[in-house]
């Protein structure tokens, strides 16, 4: 057994400072019981807690990590930049270095720096409404689009792990523009635009959602969504905050007016962006009339993670990450229908996650249809075999290039091992 001593005195310590002794909910381990690892340290594709114990990492900071972690060039990169300053409230070249490399992989003319997806993807929609003089919103039940209060509205991620699907706090006003549909039913969103016409500014929908688990578009779900937004005079905001940069050069790239970026354009640091369509963007402050602002936005560390990290995924990487991702999620996959563990590999890319349920997963309500119980087991044993996988069933499992061949034996032995022991959890 290994030793969590060090862990289960922070935890105890910090509880009684921070709520629930996390930073973020999901970190907290609700969805799968016990006390989390506290992190001391990470280098490459390992983690390293305050016991010393190991980790094949499998999070990757929920996404952000994908070069694997402490790259000497990130981390030369960032160095470089701190001497310099750390910030200045007043525009860089950098962040002009930034906002090129990433117009010139996606479909955006213009894009605006922030600070975090959240802050991302509440812009986007501060931008639709006053472009389209239209309050409302259609979101799909067990996206997550960050924890802005019109989003909280059947949100996945840490929201589905604690059961809640809205939260006290979001005042009724808040969320009585936002419309809530099940994901992939095309047929849904065409009623919202039939009893709601003429009122509904923009659809919000994760280009592959990563937050009930992770959930594949159904053919031309996307294209379909596009065209529906057109014949109405809305909006289509695609929030590639998880997929943007990570499952290919700019991400899913379906068509959308508005984009929004997070994760990996920040390498690990806290940069997000949200884009798109130059009518719309020159709609901002200080061209147009929409405000939107930031103290740090554009933060010159920030701005050196990400256009490093950026310009160090090139197409052999993301080779590499997809091969990953397909053996991974393959090796996984093996050991549970050897341990005759009924299971669901959702690998629509590079993100892909495991569903314990007998079918296929195509919407919110399937994804909480799983045995979450067999996936605390099948957690909790990897976890004691050196591997950190997500503590939720709900969520993405993330690769980095610097995975190595070895990490990959560690993980079959591992896999086998935890498969086992989620086939004697029964529901
Ligand atoms: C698709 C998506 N949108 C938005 C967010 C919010 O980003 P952040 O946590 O940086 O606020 C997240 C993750 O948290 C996400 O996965
Ligand atoms: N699912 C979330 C983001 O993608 C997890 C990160 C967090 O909320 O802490």
């Amino acid at each position: 057994m290994r030793k969590h001593t060090e862990s289960e005195l922070c935890a105890e310590r910090a509880a009684t400072v921070i709520p629930g002794g996390v930073n973020s909910p999901v970190r907290a381990f609700g969805g799968v019981g016990g006390t989390p690892v506290f992190i001391k340290e990470a280098r490459g594709s390992r983690l390293i807690d305050v016991d010393g114990n190991s980790y094949l990492d499998l999070v990757g900071s929920w996404g952000p990590m994908i070069l694997g972690h402490a790259h000497p060039e990130v981390v030369a990169a960032v160095q470089e930049a701190a001497a310099k300053g750390t910030s200045f409230g007043a525009p860089t070249s950098g962040e002009i270095d930034l906002a090129e490399e990433i117009t010139s992989r996606t479909n955006c003319e213009e894009i605006r720096l922030v600070s975090s997806g959240t802050e991302a993807t509440m812009s986007a929609l501060r931008v639709a409404r006053g472009a389209t003089g239209r309050d409302k919103v259609v979101k799909f039940a067990g996206c997550y689009h960050g924890h802005a209060d019109a989003f909280l509205a059947a949100a996945g991620s840490g929201v589905a792990t604690l059961g809640a699907p809205d939260s006290p706090g979001v005042p009724a006003s808040a969320t009585a523009d936002t419309i809530v549909v099940p994901y992939n039913d095309i047929d849904a969103v065409a009623a919202a635009f039939e009893q709601n016409e003429g009122q509904i500014a923009a659809v919000i929908t994760e280009a592959v959602p990563g937050n009930m688990g992770c959930v594949a578009p159904a053919d031309g779900f996307n294209q379909k969504l596009y065209d529906l937004t057109r014949a109405n005079g809305a909006l289509l905001i695609s929030d590639e905050v998880m997929t943007g940069f990570r499952v290919g050069p700019g991400g899913v790239k379906a068509p959308a007016d508005l984009y929004t970026y997070g994760k990996v354009m920040g390498g690990g640091l806290p940069a997000a962006a949200f884009g798109g369509r130059r009518d719309l963007m020159e709609q901002l402050a200080p061209v147009g009339p929409i405000y939107q602002a930031g103290t740090l936005s554009g933060n010159p560390l920030a701005v050196a993670a990400g256009l490093t990290t950026l310009r160090l995924l090139t197409d052999d990487v993301y080779e590499k990450l997809d091969g990953l991702a397909e053996q991974i999620g393959k090796m996984a996959s093996s050991a549970l229908s050897e341990a005759g563990v009924a299971h669901y590999l959702s690998a629509p890319g590079n993100l892909f996650s495991i569903f314990f349920s007998e079918n296929r997963v195509t919407n919110f309500n399937e994804a909480k249809a799983q045995n979450t119980g067999q996936y605390a087991a099948f957690f909790h044993t990897l976890l004691e075999e050196g591997v950190h996988l997500p503590p939720s069933a709900f969520e993405c499992w993330f690769v980095s290039a610097a995975m190595t061949g070895e990490d990959l034996s560690h993980l079959e032995t591992a896999f086998s091992r935890a498969a086992r022991k989620a086939a004697t959890v029964r529901l």
